[in-house]
């Protein structure tokens, strides 16, 4: 089996985050899911859900659902590297990705949910392709969706083809050539943590010498940016016009019309470049001419983060095989 769907930005002005069609049930019923490879929960804004907790989002109805069924006396409870959190019960019902169906997929239905997945309303959920040692349900954890359709598809793998500001693609199964140049480099997963933790062989700040450092770090579909040692970014924001660390926005800023430099990481001998544009981020308030920073420190999270900002500058293969790697490719 195979599946392919789109990876939609959720604001057209920032990629804040991507979402992806899913059915759920019979008759289906579709939401829009954020695939999150940082974490491994399948949850779904439900019916469940108090009224106040919602604002706009699509409710799954497991009631309205003739094959769901409830996982009797299991809950679930989670809390984000962002601080966000939701919390419920569980049913097991068929859920369908760009036509590749897995039958008794674990479906978490939120009953609670805090204010930032509340205001978020074009996000109805997430889909955890973290490893299922993380997922959150008790007292029997539950297998992601890529673990459940792992057996039944032509490859153990999915990609990631994330865009800057433009629809890409999450595809299960297959690896479609078209959608990379060159070769794709593969290093190994640690998977003990239960990301996919892999270690980065360096960086370069615009057109600067390549300086070989290992970076160990995680691939997250699931964070908007990039957290990266405090050292790397003193050495990219000394090159910015006005940048500067603000203890007010919570990271580094400049003005938006800073002439920014590219960020260049290493995967073994192969390069990824992270164009300007991407790190131009986001202004910190509506309309002001400050800017936020796509690269950030990780020094407060205790982990790098390869949030979508490096991720939508590559072609990313999550390989699950025994063991699992990580596969990154120019496009
Ligand atoms: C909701 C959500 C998901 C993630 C990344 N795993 N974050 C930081 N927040």
């Amino acid at each position: 089996d195979t599946g392919s769907a789109a990876a939609i930005p959720v604001n057209p002005n920032y990629d804040i985050a991507y979402v992806t069609p899913v059915s759920i049930g019979t008759p289906p019923q579709t939401l829009h899911l954020d695939f999150d490879t940082g974490s491994s929960d399948l949850w779904v804004f439900s019916s469940h859900l108090p009224a106040s907790q919602i604002r706009g989002q699509t409710i799954y109805v497991p009631a309205n659902s003739s094959t769901a069924k409830l996982l009797a006396d299991h809950t679930w409870s989670i809390t984000y590297g962002d601080g966000s959190a939701s919390r419920g019960n569980v049913y097991v019902d068929n859920f369908t990705v760009g036509g590749l169906t897995v039958e008794n997929q674990a479906v978490q239905c939120a009953l609670q949910v805090s204010t930032s997945f509340t205001r978020e309303s074009n996000i109805d959920g997430l889909v955890g392709l973290g490893f299922s040692t993380l997922n959150t349900v008790v007292p029997k954890s539950q297998l992601t969706f890529f673990d459940n359709a792992k057996p039944h598809m032509d490859e153990p793998v999915f990609t990631a083809d994330l865009k800057w500001k433009s629809e890409g693609t999450y595809d299960f199964g297959f690896i479609d050539e078209k959608k990379y140049t060159g070769k794709i480099t593969y290093v190994p997963v640690n998977t003990s943590p239960g990301y996919w933790t892999f270690t980065s062989s360096g960086y370069a700040v615009g057109s600067g010498n390549f300086s070989a450092t290992s970076i160990v770090g995680i691939a997250d579909t699931g964070t908007s940016l990039v957290y990266l040692p405090p050292s790397i970014l003193t050495a990219y924001y000394r090159q910015v016009e006005g940048a500067t660390s603000s203890r007010t926005y919570g990271g580094y800023v400049f003005p938006c019309n800073s002439k920014l430099p590219s960020f260049t990481f290493g995967i073994g001998e192969a390069r990824i470049t992270i164009p300007s544009s991407y790190i131009s981020y986001a202004p910190v308030t509506a309309g002001s001419s400050t800017c936020f920073g796509g690269l950030q420190s990780s020094s407060s999270l205790g982990i790098n983060i390869w949030g979508d900002v490096a991720l939508k500058a590559a072609f990313v293969v999550f390989h699950g095989g025994n063991p699992p790697t990580i596969g990154w490719a120019k496009k």
